[in-house]
């Protein structure tokens, strides 16, 4: 069988800590992915591999809009690690420091500092109605086994405390959280340990994406739900599978800084 190789699609690889990104520049009259393309560039095997898509496109109010895609084709409101490689490739373009992306929750400021790049995710959403959960619950004392925190971030996040993230089964109950009927979009799942007051270890099953070695606003979630249950103070490190972030939960929202990696540039045949 041939293959109708009709789509020439330019794309760049970058990651950060290891959370891996293909980023598209639709901006201009450059062409886009479709849904069934995106799932295509996302399979390990026959395609790219990602754990998100980032489609960069052109805003009249900001220097870019970004949208964000999982390997099963759903869209994802934030992207945190995504929010800072776009940061830091538009950066290099302008010959900037700083910028200021729009994402599905608003327009997010992001800034160089020395080799990394920082973006302040925006205020936890408060409302369980937002988040979304199905019902009006105490959000650091969820119905569900291990009793985890809801904290909203532009997306949905599960935040279960454990006693040994190492040895926690991720692949098993990340899922079983991921699909639970109290979160009627779905939910990103983070297995959190507390190191110290100003540490912790986190791993993380993706909504729509599984395992991944790290995830930026779930790093944000955790902050916040660890500083709200008292058990940390607002600046945190946590030590994610690819590496380390630095929250700092301030006045005018949680501040991410981390690194941001190149891997290569191709272009997509489909
Ligand atoms: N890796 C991303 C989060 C992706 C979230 C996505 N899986 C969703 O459906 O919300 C990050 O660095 O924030």
């Amino acid at each position: 069988m041939t293959q109708d190789a009709s789509i020439s699609l330019p794309f760049l690889k970058m990651h950060g800590l290891g959370n891996d990104f293909v980023v598209i520049d639709g901006r201009g009259a450059r062409a886009v992915p479709d849904i069934a393309t995106i799932r295509a560039m996302g399979d390990r095997h026959r395609g790219v591999g990602f754990d998100q898509l980032a489609l960069i496109l052109d805003d009249d109010a900001t220097d870019a809009q970004v949208r964000f895609y999982n390997t099963d084709g759903s869209e994802a409101g934030a992207c945190g690690n995504a929010t800072r490689c776009v940061a830091d490739l538009l950066m290099r373009e302008a010959d900037a420091t700083s910028l200021v992306l729009r994402t599905e929750r608003g327009a997010l400021p992001c800034e160089r500092s020395g080799d990394l790049i920082r973006v302040n995710m925006g205020q936890p959403v408060e409302d369980w109605a937002q988040i979304p959960l199905s019902r009006d619950v105490s959000l650091d004392a969820l119905p569900l086994p291990g009793a985890p925190s809801a904290v909203g971030m532009g997306n949905p996040h599960c935040v279960l405390f454990v006693e040994d993230a190492d040895s926690a089964p991720i692949a098993e109950v990340g899922p079983r959280l991921e699909h639970d009927p109290l979160y009627p979009e779905r939910t990103n799942v983070e297995f959190v340990q507390v190191l110290d007051r100003n540490t912790l270890r986190q791993r993380t099953w993706e909504r729509g994406a599984g395992i991944t070695l790290a995830c930026g606003s779930g790093a944000c979630a955790v902050a916040v739900a660890a500083h709200r249950r008292g058990l940390t103070e607002r600046a945190v490190t946590i030590r994610l599978d690819g590496g380390e972030l630095h929250l700092d939960w301030r006045d005018d929202g949680v501040w991410m800084t981390g690194p941001v990696a190149y891997v290569f540039d191709g272009v997509w045949r489909g």
